[in-house]
């Protein structure tokens, strides 16, 4: 658990955080966001004391920080940015392994774990263990991030970011798959955005900050159907209904394909979203050839560069690709062009309906 009591945080004149209190449960994801300088990093720098609070106490499992060593606390607290950080003349394996390293674990273990947590985040270890970070693609050393941060087996993380720097299909497919990894890992996390959507989908809880304060910590359920200001409903916007489709995955929404694919309804709208001819034969008829050859290792590109619907997208996305191309349901992709699925209107309304309730 982590647990800000009345914290504050002043620069010479600057105050960067007034007061703030707030609680991580174990096993939570609550995000910060506001706007820029209202002090999302500080709070975050707070916990493992790459800062020290100007006043209020900031406790880690109910014991102080400040009667912890800020090297001992931050071998126990996974630290991920937007930046990565990943040493540029180690490879991936080494980079992984910095932490187990420093809690003594031999190289037979690192090498493990580290083939381990490659498999976890989608990427094989056979290709990108012995890596060097200036070989991958901006997406993949964000997940090569995720992937330190979570090899100590730390119970907390702090994450600043940490899909800052990703396109924003990239961003959806880290944000879906580190989801997943939270409900088998349950770690506790703070985690820090600009991004509204990315906070929605990702927070047990979030917190809304503004010019140093918490000035709304609820659910995103809450935060969108009952904003506590005037700051809080305008942060939000106006579209609250639609922005709750966000917490939603398209690919757990998707209805399969029949058993033997036939050039149906699905593919009429595969036709109509991407503007050009259906020759009957659905994903296949784009060709994984060419689009597919040069992806990068993430293997999003050929879905990217097609604009397609994947199964990583947010039932938002669906729903505004439905109004805009008009069709009662879509195609759904896999990241490698190839159609899985489809989504249907019909069943996204039901959802807004039911979160309605
Ligand atoms: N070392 C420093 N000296 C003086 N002022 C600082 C320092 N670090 C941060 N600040 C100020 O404290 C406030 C909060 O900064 P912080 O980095 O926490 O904001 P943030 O919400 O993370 O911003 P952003 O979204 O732009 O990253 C800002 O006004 C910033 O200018």
């Amino acid at each position: 658990m982590i647990e800000l009591r009345n914290v504050s945080k002043r620069y010479g004149s600057v105050t960067a955080l007034d007061g703030v209190s707030l609680v991580v449960p174990e096993g939570s994801v609550c995000v910060c966001i506001g706007p820029s300088g209202c002090g999302k990093s500080t709070t975050l720098k707070l916990v493992n004391r790459l800062l020290e609070p100007s006043d209020g106490e900031v406790l880690v499992n109910g014991q102080s920080v400040r009667s912890r060593s800020a090297v001992q606390l931050r071998r126990e607290i996974g630290y991920v940015i937007q930046s990565v950080g990943l040493f540029p003349h180690m490879t991936v394996a080494e980079n992984i392994g910095i932490v187990p390293r420093l809690f003594g674990r031999d190289a037979a273990w690192r090498r493990t774990r580290a083939e381990e947590l490659l498999q976890l985040i989608g990427l094989d270890p056979g290709r990108y263990m012995q890596a060097y970070p200036a070989q991958l693609s901006g997406g993949e050393a964000q997940r090569i991030g995720v992937a330190r941060a979570l090899a100590a087996n730390q119970p907390i993380l702090l994450m600043d970011e940490p899909f800052g720097a990703v396109d924003p299909l990239n961003r959806e497919v880290l944000q879906a798959e580190f989801l997943d990894l939270q409900r088998k890992l349950r770690k506790t996390i703070l985690f820090v955005t600009h991004d509204l959507d990315e906070a929605i989908r990702m927070g047990d809880m979030i917190a809304i900050m503004n010019q140093g304060q918490v000035v709304q910590h609820d659910t995103p359920e809450r935060i969108l159907a009952q904003p506590a200001s005037r700051f809080v409903a305008d942060f939000v916007g106006v579209d609250r209904a639609i922005k709750r489709l966000v917490r939603f995955s398209v690919r757990d929404y998707l209805r399969p394909l029949p058993a033997a694919p036939s050039a149906g309804a699905a593919a009429a709208g595969a036709a109509a979203v991407n503007g050009r001819p259906e020759t009957g034969t659905g994903a296949a008829a784009y060709g994984t050839g060419a689009a597919v050859a040069g992806t990068a290792a993430t293997g999003s590109a050929a879905a990217a560069s097609r604009d397609l619907l994947t199964g990583y997208h947010t039932l938002r996305d669906a729903l505004s690709r439905l109004l805009s191309a008009d069709l009662a349901h879509l195609p759904v992709y896999s990241l490698e062009g190839q159609q899985i699925g489809t989504v249907h209107l019909s069943d996204i309304r039901r959802i807004t309906q039911e979160v309605a309730r």
